[in-house]
């Protein structure tokens, strides 16, 4: 038996950082919903009990440094399952982009296990097992549009935000999540984001309010580590894009447009210099 399942990237709208925990993970409330960007998982049962991935991406572990070699690892050995799974990730998304390819590629092979070997686990418990894989994976289990909280695990759902263009630009450099948490210092934050008017912005549909409440805490560390980032995030605000901001760690930006005709601009100037850039709208 085969099932399928889409893995989609995310993006935070909103990346507030309230501080530093003893733990060492940092306590945050954000914003996070889904874009039109997806990887697509096939899995297909074996009848001998071990793991396999296969991916057309040249790029990306296919041992078990690959998250959905984790989940699938981690479900197994928690619901005693002796089967085996072939996993083929078919990537979209980019890698170690601040879209949390990995975290969603974790989530959808632990929704498409639970089918594939009618394990009945109820999305909550599929959400705590995912949290125990990385920070983003249980957003990513539950999919929409969320406020998040904790480390990122406490989860509250929220309706979707107004429909818009999305234009994701990665410049070609990996950003390292760790690093970018490790050299902020959460008590010398000067502009936090205001999670009210995004909120508000969200609820009433309000696409200027949206615009305008955009915010990443982590944005002016990983501008210092690379500049081109700063630079990229310019480019899209002169391009006139409605509102801009980096996602997650980076490098990833996205710029948000309510025209088509004006996203259709800013897509194709930036692919001049940028090799990955995607149009795409919001999962909603
Ligand atoms: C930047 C975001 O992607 C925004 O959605 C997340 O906060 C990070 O999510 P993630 O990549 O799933 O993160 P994890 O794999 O759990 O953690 C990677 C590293 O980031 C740091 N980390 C992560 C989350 C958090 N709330 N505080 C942290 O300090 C920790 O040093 C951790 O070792
Ligand atoms: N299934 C996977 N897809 C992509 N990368 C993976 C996967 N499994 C493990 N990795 C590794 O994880 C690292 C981060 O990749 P990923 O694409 O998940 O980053 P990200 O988008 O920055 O995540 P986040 O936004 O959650 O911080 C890469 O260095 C990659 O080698």
């Amino acid at each position: 038996m085969k099932v399928f399942e889409k893995a989609p990237a995310k993006i935070n709208l909103s990346l507030d950082v309230l501080y530093k925990r003893e733990d060492g993970y940092h306590e945050v409330e954000m914003v996070m919903t889904m874009v039109d960007l997806a990887d697509r998982l096939e899995m297909q049962e074996l009848s001998r009990d071990t793991i396999i991935i296969s991916s057309q991406a040249g790029y990306i572990p296919l041992d078990e440094k690959n998250l959905a070699f984790q989940a699938a690892k981690l479900i197994k050995e928690r619901y005693n399952v002796h089967k085996g799974v072939y996993i083929h990730l078919d990537k979209k998304i980019p890698v170690a982009a601040g879209l949390a390819g990995g975290s969603s590629d974790a989530a959808a092979t632990l929704r498409g296990l639970n089918r594939l070997w009618n394990l009945g686990i109820p999305a909550r418990e599929l959400m705590e097992l995912g949290a125990e894989l990385g920070s983003d994976v249980p957003f990513c289990v539950m999919g929409g549009t969320a406020l998040a909280s904790g480390r990122g695990e406490k989860l509250e759902p929220l309706p979707s935000p107004p429909q818009c263009w999305v234009i994701l630009a990665k410049p070609p450099i990996n950003v390292s999540t760790g690093e970018v948490y490790g050299k902020l210092k959460a008590s010398e934050i000067e502009h936090h984001p205001s999670i009210p008017d995004m909120l508000q912005s969200i609820r009433s549909g309000r696409f200027d309010l949206l615009c305008r409440s955009l915010g990443n805490v982590l944005e002016n560390i990983t501008f210092e580590l690379y500049p081109e980032v700063r630079q990229l995030r310019d480019s899209m605000q002169r391009m006139g894009a409605d509102g801009v901001l980096m996602s997650g760690s980076g490098p990833t930006v996205f710029g948000l447009v309510s025209k088509f005709s004006k996203a259709a601009k800013i897509y194709n100037g930036l692919r001049g210099f940028c090799k990955e850039v995607y149009a795409v709208r919001l999962l909603t």
